[in-house]
């Protein structure tokens, strides 16, 4: 099995639910669409990155993922910067968002493609929160700029739905599929 992903979170997240998996970063182009819906945005992402893998290796068991954080319908990815992060933030303050991950296992015989939703609360945040958390270097490689296993956690509320999807792979759902496959 093949985790097409750069991600040291998923590989240890991954790791929960075998050990039987080397990893192989996909390297794809990660622009939206226009007038592409969140849900069709993550779910081509981890298709995209589970394809590109699969043409390397076409008899293996490959999984693709991807994490993006939604508010409003807009999709925030990773920021470019600190100013997109601290802008990234300044929106989630106060407010209730979802983030959504996608994740696509493709076998030499089937596609398996799944999306988890999780919605999210923020407390109000205030500069010296931003600017503190931006300064821990947390935010560069996350997407939403946060990450809610680290300092952001102090700005969560409440949570409803997988805490580990957040984090970047439904390792339940995998575990479930993985068991249905007979691995
Ligand atoms: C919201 C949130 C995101 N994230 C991470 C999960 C993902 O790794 C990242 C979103 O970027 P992705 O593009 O999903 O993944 P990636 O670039 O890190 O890795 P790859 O594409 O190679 O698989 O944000 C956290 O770690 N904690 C959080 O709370």
């Amino acid at each position: 099995m093949i985790l097409a992903s750069a991600s040291p979170r998923r590989k240890e997240l991954l790791s929960f639910v075998t050990s039987h998996f080397t990893i192989s970063p996909a390297d794809i182009d990660e622009t939206v669409n226009l007038d592409e819906l969140p849900k069709d945005y993550v779910r081509r992402m981890a298709r995209e990155k589970a394809k590109e893998i699969v043409k390397l290796y076409p008899n293996e068991t490959v999984i693709g993922c991807d994490t993006t954080v939604v508010l409003d319908n807009d999709i925030m990815g990773k920021p470019i910067d600190e100013k997109d992060a601290y802008y990234m933030l300044e929106k989630l303050s106060g407010k209730t968002h979802s983030v959504m991950t996608a994740v696509c296992v493709i076998t030499p015989e089937e596609r398996y493609e799944h999306i988890e939703e999780v919605e999210v609360v923020f407390y109000s945040l205030d500069k010296e929160d931003i600017n503190g958390y931006i300064q821990s270097g947390e935010p560069m490689d996350k997407a939403g700029a946060y990450g809610i296993q680290g300092k952001a956690s102090v700005f969560v509320k409440e949570i409803k739905g997988d805490y580990f999807s957040i984090v970047g792979l439904p390792v339940g759902y995998l575990n479930q599929l993985f068991k249905q496959l007979g691995r």
